[in-house]
């Protein structure tokens, strides 16, 4: 099978393939097996952590627009009560995302410097949201993981022992999976086990390896 270079063309250096998928569709598992085989990442769920400490601009605004009761006693951000105010609410939704997603983004691009910087022939961008946030600029090739719905919210249901409605909710919140699919350039389709989804990394690995020592050349 053919790959088809797209960003990648005429540039040099460690490239960049983002990976997305809606909640509990496998990006975390797929980070991990490809971790397995040398490959480094960044999880923007996790700088989208960073980016609300104690002390960080978005975490006074969080804290002016909804009231002291969004901070737990030690002044940490209480996420569970930020969740439920706006995942079933797109204009909250919204401005927490125009709070946050500018400092993702410049964090995201710190953390790739480094990842650059280890001479790989790639590494992973991990985002929920890679498409809709414009963070899919930062990347080379879009890697998509792929699963029905009813696998997605059962897996996150066992993982988070969260309320159903809720899982629902956030999937409301995301991209539909077409449109998703629409945007990638390789898909893994996680609807098997999980030794299924490490053959489908692997020989997405041997073929980026490929791929990106050919664009070096
Ligand atoms: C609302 C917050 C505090 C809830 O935190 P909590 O620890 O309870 O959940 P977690 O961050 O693990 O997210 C739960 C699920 O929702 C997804 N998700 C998170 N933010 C969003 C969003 N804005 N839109 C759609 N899905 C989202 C995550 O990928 C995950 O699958 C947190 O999700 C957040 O700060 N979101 C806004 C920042 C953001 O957009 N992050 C996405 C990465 S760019
Ligand atoms: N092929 C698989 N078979 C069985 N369980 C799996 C498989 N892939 C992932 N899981 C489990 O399903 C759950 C969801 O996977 P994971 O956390 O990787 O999803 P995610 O896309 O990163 O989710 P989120 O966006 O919510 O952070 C986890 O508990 C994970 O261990």
């Amino acid at each position: 099978m053919s790959i088809h270079v797209t960003k990648t063309e005429g540039k040099s250096g460690t490239r960049v393939v983002g990976v997305t998928g809606g909640i509990g569709s496998g990006k975390s598992a797929v980070a991990e097996a490809f971790g397995a085989l040398g490959i480094g990442w960044v999880d923007a769920d996790h700088v989208a952590r960073e980016v609300v400490m104690p002390g960080e601009p978005a975490l006074v605004a969080i804290a002016q627009r909804y009231g002291p009761t969004i901070l737990d006693a030690n002044g940490t951000l209480d996420r569970r009560a930020l969740r439920a105010r706006i995942f079933d609410d797109e204009n909250e939704r919204q401005w927490l995302e125009r709070e946050t997603h500018p400092r993702i983004r410049q964090r995201l691009l710190t953390h790739l410097e480094r990842l650059r910087d280890t001479g790989a022939p790639y590494c992973l961008l991990v985002s929920p949201l890679l498409i809709e946030s414009g963070q899919h600029q930062l990347v080379d090739r879009i890697l998509v993981v792929d699963a029905p719905r009813d696998i997605q919210i059962q897996r996150t249901l066992a993982r988070d022992g969260v309320d159903q409605r809720q899982v629902e909710s956030i999937l409301a919140a995301q991209s539909p999976r077409e449109r998703r699919l629409a945007a990638a350039d390789d898909v893994i389709d996680n609807g098997g086990d999980r030794h299924n989804l490490q053959e489908q990394v692997a020989r997405l690995d041997a073929r980026y390896r490929q791929l990106f020592a050919q664009a070096i050349q």
